[in-house]
C-alpha cells in the first residue's frame, strides 16, 4: 500500500506520542559513547559515531534475541558512575522530547551498573536526576514531557526480589514500576514469582518481557502465574490464534483472555525483526492483532540498536500496513491507557494533549 501522505516526516514527529517500553542502556547517543568510554578505558568496536552507530545495528541486526542482547556490553560498559548514568538519563529526555514523545516509561536493570562502585540505589538516584535535568531542560526550552522509570531484574541473575522492593523505596520519586527482561528461553517468568506476588501485595505495576524468545508458554506463566499487568512484545501470542483462508480468526483461551482483559502489548517493530521475534515488518503481528482489537501499543524498545525514534516506528507502519492519523491515535490513547501512572493523569494527557492535536488531523 503507499503511504499515507498526510504523515510526512515532521509531522509525524510533532504528533504528541507514548512511550511505554525503551531501554535507558538501549538508547545512548553514539557519541557519548565514544566520550564516556574514552574517559574509562573502555575499548569500542569503531571509533567513530556514525561507524560506531552501523555497528550496533548490524550486531543487534541477528535474528537471535540472545546475540542481540550482545551488544548491550557497550552501553552498559560506559555507565558505570552517577555522572554517566545522569548524562544518558538527561539525553534521553531530551532526544524523546524532540521525538515529540510527551510521556515515557523508560526501563533499565540497575543490577547492571554496580560494577565501579555504585549500590542500586545511587544507581536509580543518578537516573532520577538525569531524568529531572532533562525535564527542566525540554520545560525551558517551551516544550513538555513527562519521563518515570521501571525497574528490570535480569531473568538470568537472581535479584528480582531485591529489585522490585528497590521499586517500592522509589516509587513516590519516580519509579512507577518494575520489569523483567534478558534472555527469555530457559528462565521462566516464575522463577522470579516471589517478587511479583510481593509487588501485587504493594498495590504496584509490573510489565513482563515474554513471547519474545520463546512462545506461549511464557505469555501464560507471565499473565497467569505471574499476573503482569502489561506485556513487553507479547508478538508470539499469534501463536494462539487460528486465521481461516477467509480471513476469520479464531482465539485459543490464552489469546482470548489476553483480549478480553485488554492486557496492553508492548509491541517494537523493528527491534521485533533484528531477534527474529517477527519475520519482517511486512509480516509483523501487530497488525493482525490491532485489526482484532487487542490493547496494542507501539514502542521503540532499543533506539540505538534499532537505530529509529517512535516517530520512525509510526512512519513504518504508515508505509507497510497504510495506517493514517487515526489509527496512530488508537495506538496512543491505547498506550496512554496503559501507562501506570494514575488513572487522573493518564486522563488528562489524553484528553488535553493527545486528542485535541489528533482531532485536528482526522483522515
Ligand atoms: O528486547 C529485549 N528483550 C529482552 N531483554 C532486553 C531487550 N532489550 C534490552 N534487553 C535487556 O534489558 C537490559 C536492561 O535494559 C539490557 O541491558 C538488555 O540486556
Ligand atoms: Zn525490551
Amino acid at each position: 500500500m503507499e503511504p499515507t501522505p498526510a504523515l510526512s516526516e515532521d509531522l509525524l514527529r510533532a504528533a504528541p506520542k507514548v512511550l511505554l517500553h525503551d531501554h535507558l542502556d538501549g538508547g545512548l547517543r553514539p557519541a557519548t559513547i565514544i566520550e564516556l568510554a574514552a574517559g574509562v578505558g573502555h575499548a569500542l568496536p569503531e571509533t567513530s559515531a556514525e561507524a560506531l552507530a552501523r555497528w550496533f545495528a548490524e550486531a543487534a541486526d541477528s535474528g537471535s534475541l540472545e546475540r542481540y542482547l550482545e551488544t548491550f556490553a557497550h552501553t552498559v560498559g560506559v555507565m558505570q558512575t552517577s555522572e554517566a548514568l545522569t548524562r544518558v538519563a538527561r539525553e534521553c529526555v531530551e532526544d524523546l522530547a524532540a521525538d515529540g514523545v510527551v510521556y515515557a516509561e523508560i526501563r533499565y536493570a540497575p543490577e547492571l551498573h554496580v560494577e565501579a562502585g555504585l549500590d542500586l540505589e545511587d544507581v536509580v538516584a543518578a537516573v532520577q536526576q538525569g531524568f529531572e535535568e532533562g525535564m527542566a531542560a525540554v520545560s525551558a526550552s517551551g516544550g513538555r514531557i513527562i519521563v518515570r522509570h521501571l525497574l528490570t531484574a535480569m531473568r538470568q541473575a537472581a535479584r528480582a526480589m531485591e529489585i522490585a522492593e528497590l521499586a517500592i523505596t522509589w516509587r513516590d520519586r519516580g519509579v512507577v514500576g518494575f520489569d523483567i527482561a534478558g534472555p527469555e528461553a530457559g528462565y521462566p517468568p516464575t522463577r522470579f514469582i516471589d517478587a511479583f506476588e510481593y509487588l501485587q501485595r504493594e498495590n504496584s505495576h509490573f510489565t513482563i518481557h515474554a513471547g519474545e524468545g520463546f512462545g506461549l508458554p511464557s505469555i501464560w506463566e507471565a499473565v497467569q502465574w505471574c499476573g503482569a499487568d502489561r506485556l513487553g512484545h507479547g508478538v508470539r501470542i499469534v501463536d494462539d490464534i487460528k486465521v481461516s483462508e477467509d480471513g476469520v480468526a479464531e482465539l485459543g483461551r490464552l489469546a482470548s483472555y489476553v483480549r478480553d482483559k485488554r492486557i496492553p502489548l508492548e509491541m517494537c517493530p523493528s527491534s521485533n525483526v533484528q531477534t527474529g521475534a517477527a519475520p519482517s515488518l511486512a509480516e509483523h503481528p501487530i497488525r493482525l492483532l490491532a485489526s482484532l482489537r487487542f490493547r496494542v501499543t507501539v514502542n521503540t524498545d532499543n533506539r540505538l540498536m534499532s537505530r529509529t525514534t517512535l516517530s520512525r516506528e509510526f512512519g513504518l507502519l504508515a508505509e507497510t500496513f497504510g495506517y493514517g492519523w487515526s489509527e496512530m491515535e488508537w495506538l496512543t490513547v491505547n498506550a496512554m491507557k496503559s501507562a501506570f501512572i494514575p488513572y487522573d493523569e493518564r486522563y488528562r494527557l489524553i484528553t488535553e494533549t493527545i486528542k485535541p492535536w489528533y482531532a485536528e488531523r482526522r483522515d
